[in-house]
């Protein structure tokens, strides 16, 4: 069986990755040349837990191949995945250049008969779309068939969650289709659901929102505990213990970020407004999460008045734990708001910082670790919970800054445990603590 992917970012590459760990001769492609060069040396071009292992193993055992020739990538291959991104566009719609541009290129290099799946995160219709571009374009009077397969995985977890996903989700509208994908996936071992491709593009769309909601939620939550004096993290597990509600996705913070659940949920909303239907839900999901992305900036202003010349510490940069991705990480606002007041900057993360280096270069200072950003410090803001970080006892603020004034956006440390020092520590929905020394 000969796959290829195209596309070599978070979902390409480990999709690649894990299905030539699983016996399949995979190629994976991508246009990026200078990346190709290096996932051919076995360097991957992400921070992704254990995918490098399996990319070097897999390489060394000649299953796993690279390459920027649309040619090599897409003649003689009985499946071919689309997993190149969808970015938003200025008005909140997915941007299907790239995902056109892929189709086109099979159209043109298939030299047999393929199925061609999307995986990347697309409108519905859109599988109609590439099936047309391939049937219009195609140079070599192949047959082509396609199918939806969203994928779910989450970044910073993306390998494991390969293997050990909730489900797979197939959409096709022939059965010869579903069957053929379906048995493809049969050596993961895992529920395979099988719709219509609409109902498969949908569902991931669906999803997302539901995800995100969910965090819209208990921000909003969250926003209330503050004004009437209750703990969000107790409201979280007290109603995350109804097996209804579950209590995954119910951690308050800064707002979600990401390349997914920003770009999908406005997606979704202008795949409805295109039907004439507004979501006034999936409008206060994003208008809450827009709000929630600035209010540790807000604490601060409303706690220090003006930030000019004063030394603030960001501690992590990426959107999340255990990814180098940036995208729409709520730092980069908090770093743009804070570097307009006249602030001094330090930065630290443990592997994202080198993304933040090519957007910022020198207005920030870049620091090698959480104690030396917090190091003399006036104000210390805590966005990307990283174990490092989460682990750095209070101790330590009390120890380095020039004054322990923490700002929490991911409550790492507990209400009870803030009270026992001289800090002022204002997290999100619980109550302040303000003691001097
Ligand atoms: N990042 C994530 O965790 C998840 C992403 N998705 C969806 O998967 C899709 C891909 O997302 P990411 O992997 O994050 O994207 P990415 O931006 O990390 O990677 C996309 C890759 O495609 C390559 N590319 C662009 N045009 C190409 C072409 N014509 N031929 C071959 N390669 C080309 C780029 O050079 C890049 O390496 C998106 O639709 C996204 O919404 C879905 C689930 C999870
Ligand atoms: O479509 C996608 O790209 C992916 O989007 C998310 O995955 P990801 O964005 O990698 O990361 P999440 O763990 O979902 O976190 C997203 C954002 O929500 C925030 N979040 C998450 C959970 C929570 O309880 N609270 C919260 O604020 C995180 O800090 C982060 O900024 C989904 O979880 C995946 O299932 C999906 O495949």
């Amino acid at each position: 069986m000969n796959i290829s992917i195209a596309g070599t970012g978070y979902v390409g590459l480990v999709t690649g990755v894990c299905l030539s760990e699983i016996g399949y001769h995979v190629t994976c492609y991508d246009i990026d040349e200078g990346k190709v060069q290096h996932m051919r040396d076995g360097i991957s071009p992400i921070y992704e837990p254990g995918l490098e292992e399996l990319m070097k193993k897999n390489i060394v055992e000649g299953r796993l191949h690279f390459t920027s020739s649309a040619n090599e990538a897409y003649e003689k291959k009985d499946f071919i995945f689309i997993a190149v991104g969808t970015p938003e566009k200025e008005d909140g719609s997915a941007n299907l250049q790239y995902v056109e541009a892929v189709a086109e290129a099979i159209a043109t290099h298939a030299t047999q008969d393929t199925i061609v799946i999307t995986k990347s995160t697309v409108p519905v219709g859109t599988n109609e779309h590439v099936k047309s571009i391939l049937l219009e374009k195609n140079k070599n009077g192949v047959q082509f068939q396609v199918a939806s397969n969203p994928e779910f995985l989450r970044e910073g977890s993306a390998v494991y969650d390969t293997f050990n996903g909730d489900r797979i989700v197939i959409g096709a509208d022939e059965e010869e289709v579903a069957l053929k994908v379906e048995a493809l996936y049969k050596p993961f071992n895992l529920p395979i659901v099988k719709t219509s491709i609409r109902s498969a593009e949908m569902i991931k769309y669906a999803a997302n929102a539901f995800l995100a909601t969910k965090i819209s939620f208990i921000n909003e939550m969250a926003n209330i505990c503050e004004r009437v004096g209750a703990n969000i993290d107790d409201v979280s597990s007290g109603i995350g213990m109804d097996k209804r509600i579950g209590k995954e996705f119910l951690r308050a913070g800064i707002g979600y970020g990401g390349s997914c659940f920003p770009k999908d949920t406005k997606a979704l909303l202008q795949l409805a407004s295109e039907k004439d239907y507004t979501s006034p839900m999936l409008q206060s999901v994003i208008e809450v999460n827009d709000k929630q992305r600035v209010v540790l900036y807000s604490k601060a202003v409303e706690k220090v008045g003006s930030l000019t010349g004063k030394k603030v510490a960001v501690l992590g940069l990426a959107f999340k734990p255990n990814t180098d991705d940036i995208r729409e990480g709520a730092s980069l606002l908090l770093i743009r708001e804070l570097l307009k007041d006249g602030a001094h900057v330090t930065v630290y993360d443990p592997i994202a910082m080198p993304h933040v280096e090519k957007e910022f270069g020198d207005q920030l200072v870049y620091a090698g670790s959480s104690i030396e950003a917090i190091t003399d410090a006036n104000l210390a803001f805590i966005v990307t919970e990283w174990s490092d970080i989460k682990s750095l006892p209070l101790t330590a603020y009390i120890e380095y800054m020039r004054e322990p004034m923490i700002f929490d956006g991911r409550n790492c440390y507990s209400i009870e445990e803030a009270k026992k020092y001289p800090i002022t520590y204002l997290s999100i929905g619980r109550e302040p603590i303000e003691k001097s020394r």
